[in-house]
C-alpha cells in the first residue's frame, strides 16, 4: 500500500495532499491501494490518474495486522526487517528434533507415489522405502530406479517393490495413491465409485498388517477416500490423515505471490474444506509481507487467485490429459510426513475426521492440524470470518451428501 508525504503539522500527523505523482509512484511500485487518512487531500489529476490505473483510493486507517503472541528468534527478524526497508521473509518452521521414518510404505506406485518415492529418498527422511502397486512390476521398477539414484544423491534410504498388500508390514507411516486419477470432463467425485473399492482394500491389508501405522490418504475424492480408510482400518481419527489442504494451500501460495509480483515465501495463506469445489481458500488470514492481501491486490485480483486455488488440479488435468498432476501433491504428501517425523512445526491443513471443531461433527474435512509421532495431535480452531466459516459447513454438508449418510464417523 503506497503513503503520500505529510505536509505541515507540527506534533500532529500533518495533512497530506496525494498528487497524480504519487498515484504514479505507487503504480510504478505495482501497489493497487493508496490509503487516505481523514484529513487528507486528494487532487482532481490523482483520482484520474487512480482510476485510469485501476488504484483505490481506501479511506484509512486500514486495519493492522493482528499482533501474534511470536518466539525470540521470529521476533528479532522481525526487529531487524523494521529497521531495513526490505522485507525478509520468515524463515519456514523446521525444526532441529526431525526422526527418521524407520519404514515409509507408499500403497500406488504411479505418478504420485512414485514421485513420493523420489522426495523420499533424496531428501534422506526414511530407512527404507517399500513400494507397492498391483501393477506387475511396477513397483519393483520403481525401487530399482531409486537405488541407482542413490549411487549421485548419496541417499541411505534402500527401496523394494511389489505387488503384495502385505508388504505395509511394520511401516510407521504408509502413503495410499492407489486409484484412478481423473481425466478431462470428470470431478473428483466421479471416482467415487471405481477408487473406494480400492481404498477399502488397501485399508483391510492396513488392519491386518501394520495395526499401529499413520496413514495418509491421498486418492480422490479425497475427504471421501478418508472415510473410506477410517472404516477399512478401524484406526481412531488421529492416525488417518487425508492430504490436500498442503496442496490446495501451495496453489493459492503460488496464485498470490504471481498476482502480487512477490516472491512465494513472502505469502502465508492457507485453504481449508474439501478438495473439490467447495474448498476454502481463507482470504482473511492470509498475508503478503506480513499484511492483509488487500494493500496489495484489488478484490477483482484476490478472486481470481481464490479460483485458481480451487482450479488447479483441474487445470492441470486439462493439459495433461491422461491424469492428474503428480509432482506438487508429491511435494505436499512430504509436507505432512515431515510434520509427522518432527521435521517441521507449527499447524498444516489436514483432512481429519472432526468432533466439533468449527461446530461441525462426524465427517471428513480439512482444518489445520498439528501432528506429531502419534499422529493427529490437535486440530487448531482459527478466528475466521462468518462467510469462510459457512464455506465449511457447505463443504461439510456436500462430503455427507456424497457418501449418502456414510460421513459419519
Ligand atoms: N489428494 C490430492 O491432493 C491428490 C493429488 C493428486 C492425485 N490424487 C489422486 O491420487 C490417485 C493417484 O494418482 P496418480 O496420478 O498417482 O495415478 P496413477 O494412475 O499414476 O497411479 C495410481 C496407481 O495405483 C495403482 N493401483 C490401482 N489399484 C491398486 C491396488 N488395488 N493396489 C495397489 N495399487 C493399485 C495403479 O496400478 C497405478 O500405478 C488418484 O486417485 C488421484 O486422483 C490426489
Ligand atoms: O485434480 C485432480 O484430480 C488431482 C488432484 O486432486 C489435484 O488437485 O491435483
Amino acid at each position: 500500500m503506497a503513503r503520500a508525504p505529510a505536509t505541515g503539522g507540527s506534533g500532529r500527523r500533518g495533512r497530506r495532499v496525494i498528487g497524480a505523482e504519487h498515484v504514479s509512484e505507487a503504480h510504478q511500485r505495482g501497489r493497487v491501494v493508496i490509503e487516505v487518512l481523514p484529513g487528507d487531500i486528494v487532487t482532481a489529476q490523482a483520482r484520474e490518474s487512480a482510476e485510469r490505473l485501476k488504484i483505490r483510493l481506501v479511506d484509512g486507517p486500514l486495519e493492522k495486522p493482528a499482533v501474534v503472541r511470536t518466539d525470540g528468534a521470529t521476533a528479532m527478524r522481525r526487529t531487524l526487517y523494521r529497521r531495513s526497508p526490505k522485507w525478509v521473509a520468515p524463515r519456514p518452521q523446521h525444526t532441529r528434533n526431525a526422526r527418521r521414518v524407520r519404514r515409509l510404505a507408499l500403497v500406488g506406485a504411479g505418478g504420485v507415489g512414485a514421485n513420493i518415492g523420489h522426495l523420499a529418498a533424496n531428501a534422506d527422511i526414511a530407512d527404507e522405502i517399500v513400494l507397492i502397486d498391483i501393477a506387475p512390476g511396477m513397483a519393483a521398477s520403481v525401487a530399482l530406479d531409486l537405488n541407482h539414484a542413490s549411487g549421485v544423491s548419496r541417499s541411505r534410504s534402500r527401496a523394494t517393490g511389489g505387488t503384495e498388500l502385505s508388504r505395509v508390514a511394520g511401516a510407521e507411516v504408509i502413503v495410499v495413491t492407489a486409484g484412478r486419477p481423473r481425466t478431462p470432463g470428470m470431478t473428483r467425485a466421479d471416482l467415487l465409485d471405481i477408487n473406494r473399492r480400492i481404498v477399502r482394500q488397501a485399508g483391510e491389508a492396513i488392519r491386518a498388517h501394520a495395526p499401529d501405522a499413520i496413514v495418509i490418504v491421498v486418492t480422490n475424492p479425497l475427504d471421501e477416500m478418508t472415510v473410506e480408510m477410517l472404516q477399512a482400518t478401524g484406526f481412531p481419527r488421529e492416525r488417518v490423515l487425508g492430504m490436500a489442504g498442503t496442496l490446495d494451500s501451495s496453489r493459492f501460495r503460488n496464485a498470490l505471490a504471481l498476482a502480487a509480483g512477490v516472491p512465494v515465501s513472502d505469502v502465508e495463506a492457507i485453504t481449508l474444506g474439501s478438495h473439490g469445489d467447495e474448498m476454502a481458500p481463507i482470504t482473511s488470514r492470509a498475508r503478503i509481507r506480513g499484511r492483509h492481501l488487500d494493500r496489495f491486490l484489488s478484490p477483482d485480483q484476490i478472486a481470481a487467485c481464490v479460483k485458481d486455488a480451487v482450479t488447479g488440479g483441474g487445470q492441470v488435468v486439462a493439459l495433461r490429459k491422461t491424469g492428474s498432476a503428480v509432482l506438487a501433491p508429491a511435494h505436499a504428501s512430504i509436507e505432512l510426513i515431515d510434520h509427522i517425523r518432527g521435521a517441521r512445526a507449527g499447524a498444516v491443513p489436514a483432512s481429519v475426521m472432526l468432533r466439533g471443531e468449527y461446530g461441525i461433527e462426524g465427517v471428513v474435512l480439512g482444518v489445520p492440524c498439528h501432528l506429531g509421532a502419534s499422529g493427529l495431535v490437535e486440530v487448531e480452531e482459527l478466528d475466521l470470518s462468518e462467510a469462510e466459516l459457512a464455506a465449511l459447513r457447505a463443504a461439510a454438508d456436500a462430503i455427507r451428501a456424497r457418501l449418502g449418510g456414510a460421513a459419519t464417523g
